[in-house]
């Protein structure tokens, strides 16, 4: 049972978690990936928890658009500052959940720790690494990293600005030729920091040898003023992540040393010979990186969602199941568990997926660092899909569990405005989501007819190979897995027909691939699910534990499967894989999961152990006491500060005084 037990709640959450028949201390190290990293976690929150740095003067709601971006960067710094006095690595940290909840709006140095520093480490030679490296760890860089252009941000080999070699002084000349040439988005590129890895175009002798990556100094180190050549500002607020500091950039030819190209791929000596890289995408390398980690990161998001849904569904009564009786916990409502269950699924799902493409990062850039480039393109594939499949199933289940909260879920004060304006920007940033599919399908149908030109194919695409032929009836985990790569066998080798059939009537083959592409969308999304059910079905195969942790991840697993099978149901039943019949019983028993794992939901949310300064929601808190939760948030507002407000006397009186002339 969970060490929270004995703390103070509501009869109904009281009730929920005397239910509870897993070990929820179990569940919770699983998720935090051991026991010592749930001991390191809570040590870390205490901290956090303790300094009174954190606690923001007003709800930051209240506050104008630059103090926001003022007490952020307050809590940030104050978070750096903090944790080299306790000697903890600041990753760490980040890396630990526990840091969930500190700044509620974005963080201002977000991008120079997690793209900005990976871009220098993955990016720099190791002389290069040592100088820059040195500066950052002491503090006198803060860096982002500003590819995106006002004019072009999917489209890399389009970016307009451009670095031109000077051999006469050995120096690059930056420059940004257009208006949309900006530089536009970067994180904390408006006010925060100094330097920035520039993606630019690069010339040498006349010559564009394309996208290249430049450190670059934009700012004083002493003064912090923009130095002469760059013109920097933010870019003005947003639908979310106000406090995040995004910047625009304009260069007027300014001039940076030759050894700031950052060296470990491509190089330009001095005499200007280019030295082009083993690979010619290796200087996406950052961003295959980030994708990776937004997996995890959206896991989390979606992980505080549901818990805020499912406690307040433990605590909110709604009209009558049965007629006369009382009102019912709306969590009694089958539809209402059809909200949130699968929420609770994807949670698992993604967690699993999460991990095992990290693990895939880590083995294959080992392999690269080596020289061995080849299973670069399936990495590229494998981390642009898991990044779009993690970015909307999170944004699309946070908008779930906010509905799933009636009119109460539509207030700032349940968190869920800032929840979800934090995960659907992840559909957008870091490749947007329709393009990185496109790129995934782009590897489907390379994979796909190599395997017919008898080639042998990488892993996560190797069912590809032959028409896979699952058993008839077999609705085992395994038979749904084999029905699975049927359903999607027939969706890319449709696709691919189709492609060919476009082309034969004269079509060329990018206008073919255009007109084909909402189909081949649908592949990589089918390709990338498949992936993710099978990670989820051999890591709850593999998973040690007690019974009912491995009953609880079973019948989570089972209700993802039963779920996807269910809202993709005609792609098996085209296939064949299934049949109607199957597709009847494995809804109903989809439905009896619901009722299930019902009993254990609170629990289940119990486990990702996030305290409710983590959750920030008068819905979500432990002791479940949402009615004067939500009242006393009401009565922060400024406008209750006075009983009649100024705006009456100026607008309001006046009208009420002049009263109405005209008979309308
Ligand atoms: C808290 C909030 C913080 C937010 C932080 C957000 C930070 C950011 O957003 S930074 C900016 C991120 N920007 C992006 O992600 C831009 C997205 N665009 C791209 O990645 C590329 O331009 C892309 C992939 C769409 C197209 O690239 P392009 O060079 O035109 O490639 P394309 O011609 O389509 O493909 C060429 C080959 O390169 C391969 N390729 C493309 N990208 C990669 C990669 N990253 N790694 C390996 N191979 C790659 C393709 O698979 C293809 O291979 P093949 O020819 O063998 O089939
Ligand atoms: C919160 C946030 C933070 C960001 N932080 C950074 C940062 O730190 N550094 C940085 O450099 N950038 C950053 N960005 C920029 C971000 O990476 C880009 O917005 C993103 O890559 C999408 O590019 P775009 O805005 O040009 O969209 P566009 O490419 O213009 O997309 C618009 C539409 O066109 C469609 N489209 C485009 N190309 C194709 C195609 N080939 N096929 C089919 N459809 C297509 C898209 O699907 C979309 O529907 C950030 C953005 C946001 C929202």
């Amino acid at each position: 049972m969970s060490s929270h037990e004995t703390r103070p709640c509501v009869p109904d959450l009281k009730k929920e978690r005397l239910k509870c028949d897993f070990n929820v201390e179990e569940l919770t190290n699983l998720i935090d990936g051991g026991k010592e990293k749930t001991a390191l976690r809570r040590k870390l929150r205490s901290v956090i928890s303790s300094e009174s740095a954190y606690i923001d003067p007003i709800p930051p709601e209240y506050m104008s658009h630059e103090d926001q971006f003022s007490n952020e960067l307050r809590k940030t710094c104050h978070t750096a500052m903090l944790m080299n006095k306790q000697n903890i690595d600041i990753k760490t940290l980040q890396l630990s959940k526990a840091y969930i909840g500190v700044l509620k709006d974005g963080d201002p140095l977000w991008v120079h720790y997690h793209v900005f520093i990976p871009s220098i480490t993955g990016q720099s030679d190791p002389e290069q690494q040592k100088i820059w490296m040195e500066k950052i760890r002491t503090w006198k860089i803060f860096g982002t990293y500003a590819q995106t252009e006002l004019g072009h941000g999917t489209f890399l080999r389009g970016l307009e600005t451009t670095a031109t070699y000077d051999r006469e002084t050995r120096e690059f000349i930056l420059n940004s030729p257009t208006i949309t040439a900006t530089k536009w988005w970067p994180g904390g590129l408006g006010h925060t920091v100094n330097f920035a890895a520039v993606m630019a175009q690069l010339y040498v002798g006349g010559k564009c040898y394309g996208p290249h990556m430049f450190m670059v100094q934009l700012r004083d180190e002493n003064t912090h003023e923009s130095l002469p050549g760059v013109t920097l500002g933010e870019i003005g607020p947003r639908f979310g992540l106000n406090t995040n500091g995004n910047g625009f950039l304009r260069f007027d030819h300014y001039r940076i040393p030759r050894r700031n190209m950052l060296m470990k791929h491509a190089q330009v000596l001095e005499d200007g010979t280019y030295v082009k890289p083993s690979h010619s995408k290796l200087s996406y390398g950052t961003m295959v990186r980030v994708r990776v980690g937004i997996v995890r990161d959206t896991c989390i998001q979606l992980q505080q969602a549901v818990t805020i849904a499912t406690r307040y569904s433990a605590v909110r009564h709604q009209s009558e199941l049965i007629p006369g009786e009382p009102e019912p916990q709306i969590l009694d409502y089958q539809t209402q568990q059809f909200k949130i269950l699968p929420q609770i699924s994807s949670v698992f799902a993604l967690f699993f997926a999460a991990n095992s493409v990290i693990d895939a990062y880590y083995s294959v850039t080992a392999q690269m660092d080596l020289g061995d480039m080849s299973l670069l393109p399936e990495l590229h594939a494998l981390s642009s899909g898991l990044k779009a499949l993690s970015a909307s199933d999170a944004s699309r289940g946070v908008e779930i569990c906010r509905l799933s909260c009636g009119g109460h879920g539509y207030l700032a004060s349940s968190n869920f405005p800032r929840l979800y304006t934090q995960t659907t920007c992840a559909i957008t940033y870091e490749g947007e989501n329709t393009v990185l599919w496109l790129q995934v399908a782009r590897y489907i149908i390379k994979s796909y007819r190599s395997a017919q030109n008898g080639n042998n194919l990488k892993h996560s695409v190797s069912y590809l190979s032959k028409q896979p032929r699952p058993v008839r009836g077999d609705l085992s985990n395994n038979g749904l897995l084999e029905a699975f790569k049927a359903a999607v066998f027939k969706l890319v080798s449709d696709t691919e027909g189709r492609i060919q059939r476009v082309c034969a009537k004269g079509q060329n083959y990018h206008m073919a691939w255009n007109q084909c592409s909402l189909q081949l969308l649908k592949c990589a999304e089918a390709h990338t699910r498949f992936y993710v059910c099978e990670q989820f079905v051999r890591k709850v195969e593999m998973a040690k534990g007690t019974e009912n942790v491995k009953k609880i991840l079973k019948n989570l697993c089972r209700l993802y499967l039963t779920h996807h099978v269910s809202v993709n149901s005609g792609d098996f039943l085209k296939s064949g894989s299934l049949s109607q019949n199957d597709i009847a019983v494995l809804e109903e028993e989809m439905c009896s999961l619901l009722e299930v794992l019902r009993p254990q939901a609170v629990s289940i949310v119990d486990a990702f152990d996030f305290d409710d300064g983590q959750l920030n929601s008068c819905l979500g808190c432990w002791d479940g006491d949402v009615y004067q939760r939500l009242y006393d948030e009401a009565l922060k507002s400024p406008l209750n500060k006075t009983d009649v407000p100024e705006a009456y006397y100026k607008y309001l009186r006046p009208l009420m005084q002049v009263g109405l002339k005209s008979s309308l």
